[in-house]
């Protein structure tokens, strides 16, 4: 479930008329999602029935760092990228803050974007999406504004430390020194110099709308920040070419995935050979993330924590020097 929040019909009228654009005839609140609210809204405007995503932004994303990734959305979506603009308010901002019960919240109206979410890739699918990235990757290129990507190493660290070797055990016996062996050797190795710009940083499958072999939207940019593009295309791998939990590696999808990203934006020599390194960093961030959901979840909280361990066997996949072939 993903409405954390609930607004009544006259208060969503009133959210809705600020945006000017139309009047509401219908808001229905996603099921899916799991950081913010999100609604189905509905508008009629000179007789003309309109979509739009409501997103209210809940404790997670930080306020300060909406005009980034709301700008970013207009700007790739004018550069013809596969994104969902942002409908500014009758004052031209991109987002609002409306007062609830729990302190003032932030919202925006977003283009509503056709296609579903794939849960079994074929290849071409994973060919289109790795296109759109790179695609994504080329029309920020002039984006004006940055920000810094915090989830990268040090909060890996800090999270996994918070976690605590014993709990950390308490998943699985070996995750402890799988954790102290690979994050020593990301810090000593992690590349600094590699051609960096704005990433996705979290393109899995629920984050890509399609129809068909097409990409039709590319989603929730709420981790988006200016780190190395050879990093987002390993977390895309990662997030791409396996079963869910991690087991089973597919060749066919990491070949595609690779393939249509290049055929957009070669990645250079040095990219490449950087690619089994941040693959790792990727599985990396999604273990340090679920790891400390996973311990620090209350039981009887509305979502699910997702597995660990499905990045641990990526994890082991990429550091096993017999798979390092998949990047040659
Ligand atoms: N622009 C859009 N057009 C159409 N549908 C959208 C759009 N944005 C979001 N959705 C729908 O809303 C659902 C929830 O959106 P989203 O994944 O951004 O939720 P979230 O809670 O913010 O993110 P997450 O669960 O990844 O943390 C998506 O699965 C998709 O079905
Ligand atoms: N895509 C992430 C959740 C949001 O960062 C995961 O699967 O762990």
């Amino acid at each position: 479930m993903a409405v954390y929040t609930r607004l009544g019909a006259e208060e969503m009228a009133g959210i809705i008329a600020a945006f000017e654009v139309g009047t509401l005839t219908s808001a229905k609140g996603i099921a899916e999602g799991v950081s913010n609210s999100n609604w189905l809204i509905e508008t009629e405007q000179a007789g003309t029935a309109r979509r739009f995503i409501l997103t209210m932004f809940e404790s997670r994303t930080e306020i300060a760092d909406l005009p980034f990734f709301l700008d970013l959305l207009d700007h790739l979506a004018a550069h013809g990228a596969p994104v969902a603009r942002t409908m500014h308010d009758c004052e031209g901002a991109s987002h609002r803050l409306h007062r609830t019960p729990e302190g003032d919240k932030a919202l925006a109206l977003i283009e509503f974007l056709p296609g579903v979410s794939v849960s079994e890739p074929t290849p071409e699918q994973a060919r289109a999406v790795g296109g759109a990235l790179a695609q994504i990757h080329l029309a920020a290129a002039d984006f004006p504004a940055s920000r810094e990507n915090s989830l990268a190493l040090p909060a890996w660290q800090q999270l996994l430390k918070d976690c605590g070797r014993e709990a950390l055990e308490s998943i699985h016996p070996e995750l402890g020194r799988i954790v102290e062996r690979e994050l020593a050797l990301l810090a000593a190795e992690w590349p600094a110099d590699l051609p960096r710009g704005v990433i996705h940083a979290d393109l899995f499958p629920d984050n890509v709308l399609m129809l068909g072999d097409k990409v039709t939207g590319l989603i929730d940019f709420y981790f988006a920040c200016t780190d190395l593009f050879a990093y987002d295309v390993a977390v895309t791998h990662a997030a791409w070419c396996f079963s869910s939990d991690g087991a089973r590696f597919d060749p066919a999808l990491s070949r595609a995935l690779l393939e249509g990203y290049a055929a957009v934006r070669p990645l250079s020599e040095v990219e490449c050979a950087a690619l089994p390194l941040l693959a790792r960093g990727a599985a990396m961030r999604f273990l340090a993330t679920r790891a400390y959901d996973w311990l620090n979840t209350p039981a009887d909280a509305l979502v699910t924590p997702k597995d660990p361990m499905a990045f641990a066997r990526r994890l082991d996949f990429y550091a096993n020097p017999e798979n390092a072939g998949v990047f040659a």
